[in-house]
């Protein structure tokens, strides 16, 4: 089973720097790291839709869907626990309107693009965050260690590469 989620990253310039919207997951799933806003689609709603509603839950920001670009797309496998495999489309947004906010599931917070939190995030951020970020478009297969933390590898399905993670 795969459950479809939708994260959405806000860009902006700051003092000639890209910088994204972040925030420390405060409940559920990954909580502690430094996620992407996001979360479940809810039955018959589409992953554009979810990433606005999801911006709007956690954050208080609103993103009209039509200020959305597609980002790429990133399955997350768990071959020890199924139940969390999850097929993740990303997005970026950079019109919105109102300030983010810390909310229950979030606290959110801008980084630079050349400096991502990646020690804080999970481990297989930094195969696919700078790209998406970049406008690549990345299209991955990251599949977790049984501890269901680590990465075991990462396979690019446009070409097929397969990066088996290294220590
Ligand atoms: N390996 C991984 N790397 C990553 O960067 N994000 C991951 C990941 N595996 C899962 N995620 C993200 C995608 C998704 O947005 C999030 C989990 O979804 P949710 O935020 O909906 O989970 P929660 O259990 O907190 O939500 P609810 O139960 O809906 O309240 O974790």
């Amino acid at each position: 089973m795969t459950v479809a989620v939708a994260l959405c990253f806000l860009l902006r310039e700051e003092s000639g720097h890209s910088c994204v919207l972040l925030g420390r997951k405060k409940t559920g799933f990954g909580v502690g790291k430094i996620v992407g806003v996001g979360g479940k689609l809810e039955a018959g709603e589409s992953d554009g839709d979810a990433a606005c509603r999801e911006m709007q839950e956690e954050t208080g920001v609103c993103v009209r869907p039509g200020d959305l670009e597609r980002a790429g797309r990133i399955f997350f496998d768990f071959p020890a626990r199924p139940a969390w495999n999850m097929d993740a489309a990303l997005f970026v947004a950079r019109r919105w309107s109102g300030v983010p906010l810390e909310s229950a599931e979030i606290a959110p917070s801008w980084h630079r693009v050349d400096r991502l939190p990646l020690g804080l995030m999970w481990q297989d951020a930094g195969h696919w965050l700078p790209l998406a970020l970049s406008g690549d478009q990345p299209r991955l297969r990251v599949v977790m260690r049984p501890d269901n933390q680590t990465v075991a590898d990462v396979e690019n399905l446009d070409t097929g590469h397969r990066v088996a993670w290294q220590f």
